[in-house]
């Protein structure tokens, strides 16, 4: 199987982009696919999809599906740059995700220059890039700021730090993470320095603690953690939100998308985005006024 560096962007009406998704995900040839979906045109009642297929059977199998249906429009890109693929590395490949690019030690020297890079050591701390719920919010991410600044940026569950660090990276004025595990608090912190980042990471317990409070309230929260946790914090993130806040939520399975849904919804969330990458989503939810 070769491998690919293939966008695909199909539009169309919310039933047919709806009823695509749910093949795939039903699909297991198509488990290793990311895509995005998400409604583009609220007026016109456009949606939109992005999938990023890794093999050539999986672009294949793609186009076949949306091709099938008349009322899609659809194109195959070739990324720009796909430098970063033909990498030959030892240890765990770099990971690009939009604009972003994280890579470890190894990989000094071999990166791209038109992108936002990263270098993360692990340690004992989680979120080294590869899992499906940070790249899903690394795409959520690179496509809000597409649109939108975010001046302050808060990272509940930051392990490594790589989504605050990713923030100070792009502009954020304030790039605040904060972890129960003081371990990773360390090690982010160590990331930050590394990357020359303005992100600072404390130990905190909750979002009420001062030291996460004095800084916001905040344009964007993100939040990788598991599903029940995303469930409890639906209220202290929206209270730690600026009204018409983003709110980037992973650690969820697939199957938990609904019942983390219905928890920001109705604290007056609008979901905006999904991005599912192997039994993992991401959600993008905006706090109403
Ligand atoms: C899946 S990792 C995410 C790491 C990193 N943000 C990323 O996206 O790769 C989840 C992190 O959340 C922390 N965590 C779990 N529950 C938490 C909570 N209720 N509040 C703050 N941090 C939490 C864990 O210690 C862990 O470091």
């Amino acid at each position: 199987m070769s491998e690919s560096a293939i966008q695909i962007i199909a539009h169309g009406s919310r039933d047919a982009t709806e009823a695509r998704v749910a093949e795939w995900d039903a699909d297991p040839m198509l488990e290793g696919v990311t895509y995005s979906i998400l409604e583009e045109d609220e007026d016109r009642g456009i949606w939109r999809i992005d999938a990023f297929p890794t093999t050539a059977d999986e672009v294949e199998r793609l186009v076949t599906s949306l091709k099938g249906d008349a009322a899609l429009t659809t194109t195959v890109e070739d990324l720009a740059d796909a430098d970063w693929l033909a990498m030959s590395l030892s240890g765990l490949p770099p990971v690009r995700a939009g604009r972003f690019f994280v890579y470890g030690a190894h990989d000094q020297g071999r990166v791209p220059l038109n992108t936002v890079n990263l270098k993360i050591d692990a340690g004992a701390a989680f979120g080294t890039g590869h899992h499906g719920t940070t790249v899903g919010c690394l795409i959520a991410f690179d496509e809000l700021l597409k649109r939108e600044r975010f001046e302050r940026v808060l990272d509940v569950g930051a392990g490594t730090g790589v989504l605050a660090i990713a923030a100070a990276k792009t502009g954020s004025r304030v790039a605040l993470g904060t972890d129960i595990d003081a371990p990773s608090v360390r090690i982010a912190n160590e990331n930050a320095a590394l990357n020359q980042a303005k992100a600072s990471f404390v130990h905190a317990s909750g979002l009420n603690d001062q030291k996460v409070r004095g800084q916001g309230p905040y344009d964007l929260v993100f939040a990788n953690i598991l599903a029940p946790p995303l469930v409890a914090l639906s209220q202290p993130i929206r209270t730690a939100l600026l009204p018409g806040g983003v709110a980037i939520l992973s650690g969820l399975l697939r199957t938990q998308e609904r019942r983390v849904t219905a928890a920001y919804t109705s604290k007056g969330f609008r979901l905006e985005r999904r991005i599912h990458r192997d039994a993992w989503s991401a959600l993008v939810l905006r706090r109403g006024g």
